[in-house]
């Protein structure tokens, strides 16, 4: 354990903090801000996501961090990601959160080109669960969309991302001025500069995310920021004939442009599209009760720490979330609400450990955000500025230019303009009106409510590259651009950073690039029964070690589209072709390249790894696609075009 260096942060490098306490096994995940990690809950076994974020890096993104972990401390709720525990050192934060193995809910429509609509209804009433639940708490999302949900291994669905929620001092009815979130799913009064209300935009944003459920595209997109706002702000969207008149008349309800005769979210829980097929409207209260603990997992830790139960309820009570007792409280918790065993093991860690007299407890971050235990005071820092992007006001803002062969700008969707890099930085977030710079720094909108969940509203609560016939040469090494970037996912997937060469094919193929939305799911639907007969292989990724594609099983197929060739060097070939004619840097390690687009300041707005694999029982080459970074929608439109180019 780290040494405790009188200024309530320890002098810890690396993941030295979480010794003892969590086993940190891969990367899950990464994005703007953070690294995440799947980890094992060492007096549990659960297994848990750990993300990682280092403070220096946060710059003054920091409060954004902060407010996060703020406002999920008192949002608990079955389909908002538990926080389990937050551990600060002088250098890093870690966020230890509950694990949803199914992955985005962007990737699972993605996967089945769109949903159907009995599961786009089950899928959207724990949305509107959560959201009905979030407003009632006072706050209010602002970031709403798939990228930000996710699925547990039982199916259901968890929101994450708070960084940019608001929890207005005034309340729910109290009006709002930053204007934050991905611009295709802002509200027309967001992004017209208006203040607005939170719940109203949320509710907005509820109709882009159900159409995009419904249809697998957006209902507002254009390569051009200043054209995507004139779409948005007419409220005119496309309605495809297999959507019922039911779900057009909720869509419509939705996204209506003038917020004051929108659908409130208590008017959609009883919404009749919400209802067929259920008895009950949506039940949006929390399944969680901070003040009544649960006497049987008390009693389980207390017999396990040979401690006296009370004082172990008074303990868990301050709700102190740097200590692994209230983690410990809650995975026991979910356990035993799931009718799962939450026995602790023999021997297991005990979680009381760190709280004996003699122990220093951790910093206690909910405490210095003032909205720890019971204290709750403002934060007195916004959630960042808007004030960078700002500067380019609303006209003709294009943030990603991806030059087509033809030297025609093509290739990003208008949500796609903002990766996930930028959109994490809330400075270089969408442009909007000047009036909302100043705002946007002063933070009017937060008090930082904090404290013990549900406390204040408790209501209910091969390497081809040494091939003969390769173009692209393993012999330079690449500059370190992506992996110098510490929420880039790195060795985890793919060995260390210096296997990476620049893929540089021999001639430019020609290919229409023409928009292909069915080039996704092609491969997944046709393998859905083969899936559940095969068995996961280890590791994720083919490594240069290796002499032959990856064979992709399991889960991994999920994103992988077949092709009609047999030969990977000749797929490879074709992948690293379409991606140059595309003006597309990337980097090459065995059977994997790694695409980068860059922002003008150089960040990186969008990167992705396409892996030419072996799909087992087919005798044809499949290419894995996997988002790295970047806006969801946009890395998408790029793989379509990038892969029917290289299909062509
Ligand atoms: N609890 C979790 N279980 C499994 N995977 C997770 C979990 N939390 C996050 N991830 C994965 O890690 C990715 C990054 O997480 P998150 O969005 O919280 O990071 P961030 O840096 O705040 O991102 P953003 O750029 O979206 O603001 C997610 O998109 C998801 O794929």
């Amino acid at each position: 354990m780290p040494a405790y260096d009188g200024n309530a942060t320890y002098q810890a490098s690396y993941y030295s903090a979480l010794d003892g306490l969590f086993e940190l096994h891969e990367t899950v995940g990464s994005g703007g801000f953070a690294k995440v990690k799947l980890a094992t809950h060492v007096a549990t076994g659960e297994k848990v996501a750990i993300k990682i974020m280092d403070k220096r890096q946060l710059g003054e993104d920091l409060p954004r961090i902060r407010l996060e972990i703020s406002a999920m401390q008192v949002l608990r709720h079955q389909n908002i990601c538990k926080l389990f525990q937050v551990i600060e050192t002088e250098t890093k934060i870690f966020m230890v959160l509950e694990y949803c193995p199914g992955g985005e809910l962007f990737d699972y429509i993605v996967e089945r080109d769109r949903l159907c609509e009995s599961e786009s209804r089950a899928f959207f009433r724990q949305i509107a669960a959560a959201m009905a639940y979030i407003h009632q708490s006072g706050y209010a999302h602002r970031d709403l969309k798939p990228e930000n949900i996710l699925i547990d291994e039982d199916q259901n669905l968890k929101l994450i991302d708070f960084g940019l929620c608001a929890n207005p001092k005034g309340g729910m009815a109290s009006v709002l001025e930053t204007c934050c979130g991905s611009p295709a799913y802002a509200a027309p009064e967001l992004v017209t500069g208006q203040n607005y209300l939170g719940s109203e935009a949320d509710i907005w944003s509820m109709g882009v995310l159900l159409y995009a459920l419904l249809c697998g595209f957006l209902p507002f997109d254009d390569e051009n920021i200043s054209a995507l706002y004139r779409k948005i702000q007419s409220g005119k969207y496309e309605k495809p004939a297999w959507l019922s008149a039911g779900s057009v008349a909720l869509l419509d309800a939705m996204l209506q442009t003038d917020p004051r005769r929108r659908i409130t979210v208590n008017e959609l829980l009883l919404h009749p599209w919400l209802m067929v097929g259920y008895d009950t409207p949506v039940q949006w209260q929390s399944k969680f009760h901070a003040t009544d603990l649960e006497s049987d997992v008390v009693q389980q830790i207390a017999r396990h720490r040979l401690a006296p139960p009370q004082g172990v309820m008074e303990q868990i009570r301050k709700w102190d979330y740097s200590s692994n007792l209230v983690a410990t409280y809650f995975i026991l918790l979910d356990r035993k609400q799931k009718g799962r065993p939450f026995q602790l093991a023999a021997g297991a860690k005990s979680p009381l450990g760190e709280l004996s007299a003699n122990h220093t407890p951790r910093r206690n971050l909910a405490h210095e955000l003032g909205g720890g235990g019971s204290d709750s005071g403002p934060l007195g820092t916004s959630p960042r500025g808007l004030h960078n992007s700002l500067e380019g006001g609303l006209d003709d803002v294009d943030l990603l230019s991806l030059s087509s062969p033809n030297g025609s700008k093509g290739g990003g969707s208008g949500a796609g303009e903002f990766d996930r890099n930028t959109k994490n930085r809330a400075s270089e977030r969408y442009p909007v009106p000047n009036k909302k710079r100043a705002a946007y720094q002063e933070n009017k909108e937060n008090h930082q409510g904090g404290g013990t969940p549900n406390q204040h509203h408790h209501h209910h609560n091969q390497h081809p590259n040494n091939s003969l016939n390769s173009p692209l040469s393993p012999s330079r090494s690449m500059d370190s651009g992506l992996n110098s970037n510490p929420s880039t996912p790195k060795s985890h997937k793919s060995g260390a950073k210096d296997d990476w060469v620049f893929a540089t094919p021999d001639k430019p193929i020609g290919g229409s690039g023409k928009h292909n939305r069915k080039v996704f799911g092609s491969i997944e639907r046709g393998l859905d029964k083969m899936k559940n007969m095969l068995t996961p292989r280890k590791g994720r990724y083919g490594s240069s070690s290796e002499c032959a594609p990856a064979l992709v099983t399991g889960k991994a197929l999920c994103n992988v589209s077949t092709t009609s060739q047999h030969n990977p060097d000749s797929v490879l070939n074709d992948l690293a072709r379409a991606l140059a004619a595309k003006g597309i840097p990337c980097q090459q390690k065995g059977y994997i390249l790694r695409g980068k687009i860059k922002d003008q300041s150089g960040m990186a707005k969008l990167s992705f790894e396409l892996e030419v694999c072996r799909i087992p029982n087919l005798n044809v080459i499949g290419i894995r696609r996997k988002r790295l970074k970047g806006d969801a929608w946009c890395y998408k439109k790029v793989c379509e075009e990038v892969l029917s180019m290289a299909k062509a």
